[in-house]
């Protein structure tokens, strides 16, 4: 499946200079954008939705068909063949060239043949400033029409902006409130797409993660093209869930530098651009490209339309799906095994023994492990090895007697990276894991199991924001499946907490502190800072998250809390959800004690989950005098 594509978007000719050039386009809009503009303002419906904001206002209508015109006028796009072509050639290869591409071919095939009866919306993951330049060149050795593709206007500077803008780049505010003008010009912008059969693609995370794993969704622009299908008929519109996976990212240091709060984000600009694209020119590893099972949004809101509700479980379930066909990739496992030992180095032998077991079990699940199968020997494990060593990632130190590997000191965050691509495929035998011991030693042999589950259900409810589980339902077979994995007698021996134990303690491997111990320490430094608030409000989040961090950064120096990357804004964000959900960020009686007994439930969960770690060193420790005697 490797392969360099060529990015080259051709298919249909269109003019003779442009023919003789060699360019041309598959989807060029009919229209230039100002007769796309004028063609959405003098709808008859558009005019009603106008008259009635400026009733609902008091203002002119006059001001308010400004005010749409102009919202319109930097929103929409047009596919101009010769600026796509600089968008392919020049700026595509500038963000690129970096990496090899493995795309499923297959999954392409399909989309071209849904892709004739309906309009597709692409969902990409977002992990780098490359994400719309890959799947545009995947698209174009394809016979899918361009995408226009939906970005946040930070990328409007000059010339980018004039450029992408005319080769499909629809730009839009990052956030716009309560602006019902410029919301009804996005609505109505996706209804023309839509109506004109335009292929669309997003980022639904609303930028790129800091952590490596999928951020939660945003929900804004899934509504909107939503309420657009209601305005009128189209044909029929699928999402497509893309996963895109880098092997390794340029950009990652600085990202990581912002996420600990070292370094302010570096405007988007021109400089900025430059130094991007010289970074951009070193080759860094393989992209690969995955396609979810399609999803038809239209059948989906057909059973109960402008649900928020609806539109919540259409976008988890995307990605879900996403979730389903991310690749588990050779610096995921390499990461995972080296984040596992409290920055101890390991030999090769030893990665290899922890490595081993992950992809027995990754196959075991028939998990996506097409991509590391050379890490069924040591020379894969030594080339992934050598790959981040060559990235400033990971240390060798080959001078003594054998070579030893260990995460760089300050590199925590970008070797959790990594490992966060994969780190969803591990999260329910973590759960397993966790709950498995904690409930044997607390509740003796009496009903470890009935307790069992509402202990997991209860984890899983902590972690929601983090992960995307299924439904209850469905998450408990998994469980059930990831016990027998775990012991094919498990339902014969957890009754018994020597039981409980034993089956741990034979487990080919042990997992939990190694994925969950990050979310776990990140909230519980959450919750004691929210706790200190007492019964108050908390009005000033920014302000909570400022002191998550720096209190998060002493415990780290204290060896309070082990893992670095725990202090992530992004894991501590995810937290406020988290409290919003369970109302403890308002004011209210008894809202104090309920904030102390979220912390103390997570301190025992810190606890629990280092029972683990402390069990698998005992293990291991016994196994490896037991090979030395
Ligand atoms: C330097 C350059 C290099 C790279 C050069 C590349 C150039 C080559 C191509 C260019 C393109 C690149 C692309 C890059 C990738 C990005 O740029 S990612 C950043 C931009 N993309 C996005 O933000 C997409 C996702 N964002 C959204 O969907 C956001 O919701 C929006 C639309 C931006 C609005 O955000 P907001 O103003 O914060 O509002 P939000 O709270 O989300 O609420 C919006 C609506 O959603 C509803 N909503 C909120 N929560 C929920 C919920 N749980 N359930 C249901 N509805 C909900 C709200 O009720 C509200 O509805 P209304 O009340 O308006 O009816």
């Amino acid at each position: 499946m490797e392969y360099r594509g060529k990015g080259d978007s051709t298919s249909k000719p269109v003019s003779g200079l442009s023919r003789g050039l060699g360019f041309a386009a598959r989807s060029a809009t009919p229209f230039s954008r100002r007769e796309v503009v004028q063609e959405i303002l003098k709808s008859p419906r558009v005019h009603d939705a106008l008259s009635a904001l400026a009733a609902r206002e008091g203002v002119e209508l006059e001001g308010i068909v400004k005010r749409a015109k102009a919202g319109l006028e930097s929103l929409v796009a047009e596919q101009n063949p010769w600026f796509s072509r600089i968008f392919d050639r020049v700026l595509g290869p500038m963000h690129t060239s970096a990496f090899s591409l493995n795309v499923d071919h297959g999954a392409l095939r399909e989309l071209e043949a849904l892709s004739e009866n309906n309009t597709l919306v692409f969902l990409p993951t977002h992990r780098s400033y490359a994400d719309p330049f890959i799947v545009t060149k995947v698209l174009a050795d394809t016979a899918l029409p361009r995408n226009y593709i939906l970005g946040g206007d930070n990328i409007g500077f000059w010339p980018m902006g004039p450029i992408v803008r005319r080769s499909g780049a629809v730009l839009i505010r990052r956030s716009f409130g309560d602006d019902s003008v410029y919301k009804l010009m996005i609505k109505e912008y996706l209804a023309y797409l839509a109506r004109n059969g335009m292929n669309i693609e997003w980022y639904m995370e609303g930028g790129r993660s800091r952590t490596g794993k999928l951020r939660p969704p945003m929900y804004g622009l899934l509504r909107y093209l939503g309420q657009a299908l209601s305005l009128e008929r189209s044909k029929s519109v699928v999402l497509v869930p893309v996963s895109i996976t880098y092997d390794q990212l340029h950009e990652i240091w600085a990202m990581a530098e912002e996420e600990a709060g070292l370094k302010a984000k570096q405007k988007e600009g021109i400089s900025w651009l430059a130094s991007y694209a010289k970074m951009q020119r070193k080759w860094i590893g393989t992209a690969y490209v995955r396609f979810g099972e399609p999803l038809s949004l239209t059948d989906a809101l057909a059973q109960s339309p402008d649900n928020n509700w609806k539109i919540e479980k259409v976008a988890i379930e995307v990605f879900q799906r996403i979730n389903k066909v991310t690749p588990v990739t050779g610096p995921a496992l390499a990461t995972l095994a080296l984040l596992a030992v409290r920055n101890r180095a390991l030999t090769l032998p030893e990665i290899t023994g922890l490595v081993h077991p992950l992809l027995e079990y990754a196959r075991q699940r028939n998990l996506p492990t097409e991509v590391v199968d050379e890490l069924d020997n040591h020379s894969g494990i030594e080339s992934a090895l050598a790959s981040l060593v060559k990235a400033n990632v990971v240390a060798n130190y080959a001078a003594g007697r054998e070579p030893v590997y260990n995460v760089r000191a300050g590199s925590h965050n970008i070797a959790a990276f990594y490992r966060n691509s994969a780190i969803h495929w591990f999260v329910n035998r973590a759960i397993l894991e966790v709950i498995l011991l904690q409930t044997s030693l607390e509740h003796g042999g009496s009903n470890v199991f009935d307790v069992g589950w509402a202990e997991a259900h209860e984890l899983r409810d902590v972690l929601k924001f983090e992960f995307f589980f299924s439904e209850k339902a469905e998450f408990k077979e998994e469980m059930r499946a990831e016990a027998y994995i775990l012991s094919q007698d498990f339902f014969d021996k957890v009754g018994d907490p020597d039981g409980c134990r034993q089956m741990l303690y034979e487990a080919p491997f042990l997992i939990a502190y190694r994925v969950l111990m990050p979310f776990i320490e990140a909230y519980s430094v959450f919750a004691e800072c929210l706790a200190e608030r007492g019964d108050g409000a908390v009005d000033d989040i920014p302000a909570l998250l400022r002191e998550c961090t720096v209190v998060g950064k002493q415990y780290v120096l204290q060896h309070r809390i082990r893992s670095p990357e725990s202090v992530s804004q992004e894991l501590f964000k995810n937290a406020v959800k988290l409290a919003k959900n369970r109302n403890l960020l308002d004011a209210r009686e008894g809202v104090g004690e309920d904030r102390r007994a979220l912390k103390s439930y997570l301190c025992d969960m810190v606890k629990a989950v280092t029972r683990v770690e402390q069990l698998d060193i005992e293990r291991m420790s016994e196994m490896e005098s037991g090979s030395e005697q």
